[in-house]
Order: C-alpha cells, then sequence, then structure tokens
C-alpha cells in the first residue's frame, strides 16, 4: 500500500441513473416513481435550443413540487461552452427549496471547468445562505475529458462520480460510429489466418479504456465511476452485456435513457445472493489461515490470499450499503 491512502467514494446506491429530459415534465412523476438510485433531469442535449428557457423552468418547479423519496436528484446542465449554463446554475440554485443534490457537468475538459463551476456555485451558495453542498458529476466524453481524466476527478472537494459519455466520447474522438454504446460491429479481431477451419470474429470492447481511465481516476479520488448511456433500448441483451463489462471493470452503476433499462442495470450492480454468500466464505476462510499463521490456502480448488479479503470486502460492502439504503 502507499503512504497515501485512497478515500473512499460516496456510500450512497448508484446502480442506476435515470436520465429525461427537462422539456419533457410528463415523464417527472414516472422517473421519480421508478427504482433508479439516481435521477439526472437533463437541461443539456435532450433539450433543444428554443426549448432551453421553459426546460430549466420546469426543472425548478419539478424539483421543488415533485416526491423524490429518497433518490439522489441531480441536473445535467449545459456545457461551459454554451451561453445557457451560468443561468443554469443561478436558477437552480436560487429556484429551489433544498432538495437538489447534485449538478452533472457535461463535457468536462480540465480542471479548471470543474473550477470554474464551483466557483459560482460557490458564491449563489453563499449569496442565498444555503446550508446543503451541492456535490458534482462530471461527464468524460472528450478526448480533452479523456487526456485529463485524473486532474478533474481531483478539481474539487463537491466532485462524487465521473461518467463516460460513449456518443460526444466516439464524435470528440472521431470514431467511425452514429450508435451509443455498446457492441461495434466493425470492431472486431479474426481468429489466426493460420488457425484451423473457418475463421471466428471475436468483437472487442471499444469503450474498455476509457472506463478502465475514469474506474482509475476515480478509485484513485474516493469518487463513484460510472457507465454512460445505451442508446438502443429495444436491446436487453446488449445492455446488460456492456454493463456486466463495466461491473467487472469496476464501474458501480450505468446510466438509463428508458425505463425498460432500469431494472437491467439495477441487477447486474446488485450483487447476487450466490457471489456475497462465497466473498464471505473467502473472508472467513481466510480468518481460519490467519489463525493458522497461513498467508495463502486454497479454497474450491484455487489460490486464495490477503489480496482475496479485500475483493471479497468490495462485494460485502456493495451489497451491506444497498441493504441498508
Ligand atoms: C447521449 C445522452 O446524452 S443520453 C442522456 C440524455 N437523453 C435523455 O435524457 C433521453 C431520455 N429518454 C427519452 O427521452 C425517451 O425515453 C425516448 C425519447 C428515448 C423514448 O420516449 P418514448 O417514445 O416516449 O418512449 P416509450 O413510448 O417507449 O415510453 C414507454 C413509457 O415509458 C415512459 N418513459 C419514456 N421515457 C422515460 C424516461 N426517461 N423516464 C421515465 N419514463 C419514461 C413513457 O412516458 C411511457 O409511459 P406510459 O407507458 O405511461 O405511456
Ligand atoms: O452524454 C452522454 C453521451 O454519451 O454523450
Ligand atoms: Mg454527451
Amino acid at each position: 500500500m502507499s503512504f497515501t491512502i485512497p478515500p473512499s467514494p460516496p456510500a450512497r446506491p448508484n446502480r442506476c441513473q435515470l436520465f429525461g429530459p427537462g422539456s419533457r415534465p410528463e415523464l417527472f412523476e414516472k422517473m421519480a416513481a421508478s427504482d433508479a438510485d439516481v435521477i439526472n433531469l437533463d437541461l443539456e442535449d435532450s433539450v433543444a435550443p428554443d426549448d432551453k428557457d421553459a426546460a430549466r423552468k420546469n426543472v425548478v418547479a419539478a424539483i421543488n413540487d415533485v416526491d423524490w423519496g429518497k433518490k439522489t436528484l441531480s441536473v445535467r446542465i449545459n456545457g461551459l461552452d454554451t451561453p445557457y449554463w451560468y443561468r443554469d446554475v443561478v436558477d437552480l440554485l436560487e429556484g429551489t427549496k433544498g432538495r437538489l443534490d447534485a449538478i452533472m457537468i457535461p463535457k468536462a475538459g480540465c480542471a479548471g471547468d470543474i473550477y470554474a463551476v464551483d466557483a459560482l456555485v460557490s458564491a449563489v451558495e453563499a449569496a442565498t445562505a444555503k446550508d446543503k453542498r451541492i456535490g458534482f458529476e462530471a461527464i468524460i466524453e472528450t478526448a480533452a475529458g479523456l487526456a485529463h481524466v485524473e486532474e478533474i476527478a481531483a478539481a474539487s472537494p463537491r466532485m462524487e462520480s465521473l461518467h463516460l459519455g460513449p456518443a460526444d466520447y466516439a464524435a470528440y474522438m472521431g470514431m467511425a460510429t452514429t450508435h451509443i454504446g455498446g457492441t461495434q460491429s466493425n470492431y472486431y479481431m479474426l481468429s489466426p489466418k493460420e488457425a484451423e477451419g473457418e475463421r471466428q470474429v471475436h468483437y472487442a470492447d471499444p469503450w474498455h479504456y476509457p472506463i478502465v481511465a475514469i474506474v482509475a481516476a476515480c478509485r484513485t479520488h474516493g469518487l463513484l465511476p460510472v457507465d454512460g448511456p445505451f442508446g438502443d433500448f429495444s436491446d436487453p441483451d446488449g445492455f446488460k452485456a456492456q454493463a456486466l463489462r463495466s461491473a467487472t471493470l469496476g464501474c458501480v452503476g450505468k446510466w438509463a435513457i428508458h425505463p425498460s433499462q432500469v431494472a437491467l442495470s439495477n441487477e447486474v450492480f446488485t450483487p447476487s445472493d450466490a457471489a456475497v454468500e462465497d466473498a464471505r466464505a473467502i473472508i472467513a476462510a481466510m480468518d481460519q489461515a490467519k489463525a493458522e499463521g497461513k498467508g495463502a490456502v486454497t479454497y474450491k480448488g484455487k489460490l486464495i490470499d490477503i489480496a482475496s479479503i479485500k475483493q471479497a470486502e468490495v462485494i460485502v460492502k456493495q451489497a451491506e450499503m444497498i441493504a441498508a439504503r
């Protein structure tokens, strides 16, 4: 272990974040009634430019009037390269009465972007004598965002989570696709030419690198790593496969852009009873090993050692936190 102990991320469930456009207020009650842990009311890319003012008013009213239960409530503001974002921040903070938990900052490109929003939020909080500190979520979805992911993670004590935005990421990286997340049909390898039989196609994961970079930055700075949207909501199997890959790499949750994706995300990011039971058994086996003065033992035919305790604790802690919410 380094002499620097990494901070813990916020201890709240973040298995699914359900998005809805601020310009569709008829969805808000349905979002509040969903099983998503986090709600993101959107003022950015799902809202047309002519609807920005109306969407902002809808969102402020909904934050005050809808019963959001125990959900984490967040609003995605417009990007810092637009004329909308400062009014988003000011109206959200001046117009709401304490229910808003977080602001999501899209297209974060460097620590300075987070600093700019922090300065404005801090000024409005001070001027309005707010006693609740708004948290920040930031989306990594540009080339600059990926290049500066660690400084973004460390940019403010308000930072709570980082998210992959595969749609904008693909655009900013110049990727040859118009799909939002998931398997890409042209991103594959073939089995070796010299192998026997017909050559097999193996689809690789084009989101692997940014997800790993986001997870590493988050785990270093005590934030929650979250996988972003999967656009084809008619493909539950594709959604689940993407979510399983992200969970395997360390993400704690994923966005839903349609209500049909909420249960899928909750299922993938909630440790199964079997996984928790196995994790507890590993911890017990290691306790016994320790009592016998051993650092490594065999469990179900496989090596486990002191690192296995830490792996197992990730699963047990996640399950306990979800059960306690
Ligand atoms: C790349 C990014 O930035 S992603 C993040 C920003 N994007 C978004 O926020 C988009 C969120 N999603 C949506 O706007 C919509 O789900 C769409 C446009 C994809 C599809 O909308 P619809 O055509 O209305 O979906 P559909 O007809 O399948 O809806 C089925 C039911 O779910 C409801 N519903 C649809 N979307 C949502 C939602 N996001 N939250 C809650 N309920 C919803 C509908 O109102 C409908 O309810 P009903 O059965 O009571 O009538
Ligand atoms: O904002 C999300 C994205 O995929 O872009
Ligand atoms: Mg985006």
